[in-house]
């Protein structure tokens, strides 16, 4: 199968007079199986990247391939999952049906099913039938993951999975995106500052100011 791809990719983001060049031709491939981590100073631009690679933001310039997909934006959660910096949890639903919604999306058989054993994989079994406000910003942000991984995606991308974990559990969702390249053939791609993502990943993708920096 073929990669998650993102080709000389130019943004510019536009407040007031303010020109902010938060992508300066960006390239990236992400393949099946392997786990990539994206890794960059606050503003270097990983947030913009992985919203063009999703279609939520629209390049000035250059092209995103999702295989399987017309485009970004057209991509189903089967082919491209993602774990949002903002949780986007569905506030009337437990954390059993938030989990279980893109599996029903997907005419998966057992939704709930699948929710509960990924929601028990990510240690949060015993919390399933809790509302997202009765539970911690940390046990959100796992939440956010069960429901990328319910689906076995074909690509995920996460943006800074582990930011309100501890080591313990940053290690454990971490596991979570690197068992779903291995038994999945996810590719995977993690945005973040931790350096537990850099023990994790295959290959290492940094920005700095808009541009991929070499990597020793
Ligand atoms: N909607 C926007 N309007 C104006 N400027 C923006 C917008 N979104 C991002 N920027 C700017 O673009 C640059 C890149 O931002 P981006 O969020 O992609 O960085 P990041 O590497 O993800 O940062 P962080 O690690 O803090 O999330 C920053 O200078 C930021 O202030």
């Amino acid at each position: 199968m073929s990669a998650l791809r993102a080709s000389d990719l130019h943004k510019t983001h536009r407040r007031g007079s303010e020109q902010v060049h938060a992508l300066r031709g960006v390239s990236i491939e992400v393949h099946p199986g392997e786990v990539v981590a994206l890794l960059g100073r606050s503003g270097s631009g990983k947030t913009t990247l992985l919203n063009c690679l999703l279609g939520w933001e629209t390049p000035d310039r250059g092209t995103v391939e999702v295989p399987g997909a017309a485009g970004p934006s057209a991509a189903s959660w089967r082919e491209l999952a993602v774990v949002p910096q903002r949780f986007a949890l569905v506030e009337e639903l437990s954390l059993a049906d938030n989990v279980a919604l893109p599996a029903r999306l997907a005419g998966l058989p057992d939704p709930l099913g699948a929710a509960r054993a990924c929601l028990d994989e990510l240690r949060l079994g015993p919390l399933a039938d809790r509302l997202p406000d009765e539970v911690s910003l940390g046990e959100q942000q796992r939440v956010t993951i069960a429901r990328a991984m319910v689906v076995r995606p074909a690509f995920l991308v996460a943006d800074e999975p582990t930011g309100r974990l501890d080591d313990e559990l940053s290690g454990r969702v971490l596991a979570v995106l690197r068992e779903a390249a291995a038994r999945d053939g996810a590719g995977v791609l993690v945005a973040g500052h931790d350096p537990l993502v850099l023990d994790l990943a295959d290959r290492v993708v940094r920005l700095e100011d808009g541009r991929v920096a070499e990597v020793p």
